[in-house]
């Protein structure tokens, strides 16, 4: 009776923690338990029974509910082990997981990375905003316009057309976002060209990938271009747009020019700007336009430094909100 007591205590222990205390049960501790209920009802029923009524019964009868007693007083003993070996099995499996999940809770968490999304009009100054938050932050950066022109640029070297989508996805797919050279690529000519390039889809789709994924480097990046904040992070968490008026802009472009030693007429280029601009936001595939949650920064009458001022105002209160 001692025997059967103790295991009965051994096979209900697990099954009561597995039923109560468990998330995920597999029902292994109540198959066990049952299975020793049964046992025990097993041998004590039949055991009343041949007790009382063997004379009666057909020797057939007698003969199997003897075995059959006999089967269930044999194993009666395997079943309490079997809980025992299985329960110490789940509570070292229980103990790896718990040290493991410790382990991992003191693990460094994966880098946070934070965007800057910039965007606007030819020259509004997009560029030398993004490098100078870039700078003050420590964040990468990329100007994605390099990009476009870089597209441009494989196909006038090579004579081809820049209306071939064909050919000029075939030139996105090449471009290496380490090897934008800003000097070769800054030319007038190579803007116009790749404001005809920057229409077609497949060519939007394969750079859009690379700045995507740019855009996720720890600690943060800043992006400018012409759809950052509507396309390629529209979940950045600070995104300007920069203006100012045509006029302004030719001006910049045009001393921009000059004091790099080139020659420039402000007429042209205000008329080149004015179309571009013209293309850029009347394409039907990710057209220039601040994005519905864009902080507008007119810089026609505003220096570099105040500009720069009023965009480290927004980052560093976005900055603390992500960090509390
Ligand atoms: N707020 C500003 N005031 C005056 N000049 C500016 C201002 N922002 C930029 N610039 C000048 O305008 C020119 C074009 O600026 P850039 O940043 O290259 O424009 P974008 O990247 O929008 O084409 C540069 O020579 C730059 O020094
Ligand atoms: N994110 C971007 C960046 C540039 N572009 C195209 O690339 C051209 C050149 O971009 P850029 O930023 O180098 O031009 P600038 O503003 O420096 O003159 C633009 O006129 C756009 O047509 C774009 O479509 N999307």
């Amino acid at each position: 009776m001692f025997f059967l007591l103790t295991s009965f205590v051994v096979v209900a222990i697990p099954y009561v923690i597995e039923r109560f205390g468990l998330r995920v049960r597999f029902g292994l501790f109540a198959l066990l338990f049952w299975l020793f209920v049964f046992q025990f009802v097993l041998i004590f029923s039949i055991d009343a029974l041949l007790q009382n009524f063997a004379t009666s019964m057909p020797d057939l009868l007698e003969s199997m509910l003897t075995t059959l007693g006999g089967f269930a007083f044999v194993t009666i003993g395997i079943t309490p082990i079997i809980t025992l070996v299985l329960a110490a099995a789940y509570l070292l499996f229980a103990l790896g997981q718990w040290l493991f999940d410790r382990d991992e809770k003191d693990m460094p968490t994966p880098q946070r990375h934070f965007t800057v999304a910039i965007d606007g009009p030819a020259a509004s100054g997009k560029g030398t905003l993004a490098r100078r938050i870039a700078e003050a932050y420590g964040f990468h950066h990329l100007d994605t316009g390099l990009t476009y022109r870089a597209v441009a640029k494989v196909l006038m070297d090579q004579n081809m057309p820049l209306d071939d989508e064909f050919l000029a996805e075939k030139a996105a797919r090449s471009v290496d976002l380490t090897k934008l050279d800003r000097a070769v690529l800054s030319a007038h000519a190579v803007g116009e060209a790749a404001s005809k390039v920057a229409v077609m889809p497949a060519v939007r789709r394969a750079l859009v990938a690379m700045q995507h994924s740019f855009a996720e480097r720890p600690p943060g990046a800043v992006l400018d271009g012409r759809d950052i904040g509507t396309v390629v992070c529209p979940d950045a968490p600070v995104k300007l747009y920069i203006t100012a008026s045509p006029e302004a802009r030719a001006r910049r472009r045009y001393d921009e020019i000059r004091s790099n030693g080139g020659g420039a007429n402000y007429e042209e280029i205000l008329e080149d700007l004015t179309r571009r601009d013209a293309r850029d936001m009347g394409r039907t595939d990710s057209p220039l336009k601040p994005a519905a949650d864009a902080h507008l920064l007119d810089t026609t009458e505003m220096d570099i430094e105040t500009a720069f001022l009023s965009a480290k105002t927004l980052i560093d209160q976005a900055l603390a909100k992500n960090t509390h």
